[in-house]
């Protein structure tokens, strides 16, 4: 058997912006997806969503890795098993981490040798394939690791503090809030355009932040960014509730992370103050996730 592990993510700026060529920087952290694979007589995909063949109803990204390598190699038979830390649909990436370790395990098991961009453009297309439209932000920072700009794929320092992530359990369709902001800039371009270039700004100007540690800054633009985000309307109350909570119990910032609409929201913070804005944002009525920025990318973690 074969276990590969990938990493979910969190935007520190830029999402939606990216999808109009603006610059975003995303951070992986260590909450992983594993998928294990071993040799069978027929294809099988197990998870917490439940067991099947090639499905593209329960499976979708899987399946569509699965055919993927039955065109390039002589896979007949294999049983994936999937085990995951990383919320369903909550804006961290699950998809692209089950997409990347799926591919990592059977470029390992089927000896086809991808390189990790090889891995990486893969997954982009998989997401593609079953999403209809997709940066290239989830599948890249999930399969390198570490802190990137995108789409320049530069590599920041790794984020030295806290990162506290919370979670509406507000299902929130990544497709759906794409196409909205789509809709209100065909609308009102002369006025949303330069909103989704404000946010774009914000991502080269925090490089050097990011890079300087100077958290205090990251956090005020984070903070600025949120604001830009409501006014493109895929905020939501219980994020505003959420990223309030935290900004006063000590975080240098808070703000969406990912398509919003529901999902996810996060906070960089003082490691001594990660308790105490976990704690705000549990009683404003978020699922919390304590973590941390990890570089590392998809890996075999057993042969
Ligand atoms: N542990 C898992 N096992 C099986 N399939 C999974 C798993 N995690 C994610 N998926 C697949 O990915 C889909 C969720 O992907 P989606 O892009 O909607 O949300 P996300 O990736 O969590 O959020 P975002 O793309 O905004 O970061 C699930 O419906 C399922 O098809
Ligand atoms: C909203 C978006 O920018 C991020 C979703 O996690 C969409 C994308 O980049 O594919
Ligand atoms: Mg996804």
């Amino acid at each position: 058997m074969i276990i590969c592990s990938a990493p979910g993510k969190v935007y520190l700026f830029g999402e939606h912006a990216v999808v109009y060529g603006e610059p975003a920087i995303c951070c992986a952290v260590d909450i992983r997806t594993r998928v294990s694979v071993a040799p069978a007589d027929s294809i099988t995909i197990s998870s917490s969503l439940g067991t099947t063949g090639i499905d593209f109803e329960t499976h979708p990204y899987v399946s569509a890795v699965v055919e993927r390598f039955q065109d390039i190699s002589s896979l007949e038979g294999v049983s994936i098993s999937i085990e995951s830390e990383i919320p369903v649909g909550s804006g961290l990436g699950s998809s692209a981490a089950v997409t990347i370790a799926t591919i990592k395990a059977l470029d390992a098991l089927l000896g086809t040798d991808l390189e990790l961009d090889d891995v990486a453009r893969t997954g982009h297309e998989v997401e593609q394939r079953i999403q209809g439209a997709a940066s290239q932000t989830d599948t890249y920072v999930c399969t390198m690791g570490g802190v990137v700009m995108i789409p320049q794929r530069k590599g920041l320092d790794l984020i030295d503090c806290g990162i506290v992530i919370g979670n509406t359990n507000i299902f929130s369709s990544t497709k759906e809030l794409v196409a909205n902001v789509a809709e209100l800039n065909e609308s009102f371009p002369d006025v949303i355009g330069p909103v989704l270039s404000s946010i774009g700004k914000m991502s080269v100007t925090g490089e050097e932040l990011v890079n300087a540690k100077d958290y205090v800054s990251v956090g005020k633009l984070m903070n600025i960014n949120q604001g830009l985000l409501d006014a493109i309307g895929v905020g939501c109350s219980e994020l505003s509730s959420f990223t309030y909570a935290a900004r006063n119990s000590g975080a240098y910032g808070a703000k969406i992370t990912g398509a919003g609409g529901g999902g996810c929201m996060v906070a960089i913070a003082p490691h001594e103050r990660v308790d105490g804005v976990a704690a705000a944002i549990a009683i404003a009525g978020g699922e919390v996730v304590v973590t941390k920025a990890t570089d590392i990318g998809v890996r075999v973690e057993s042969l």
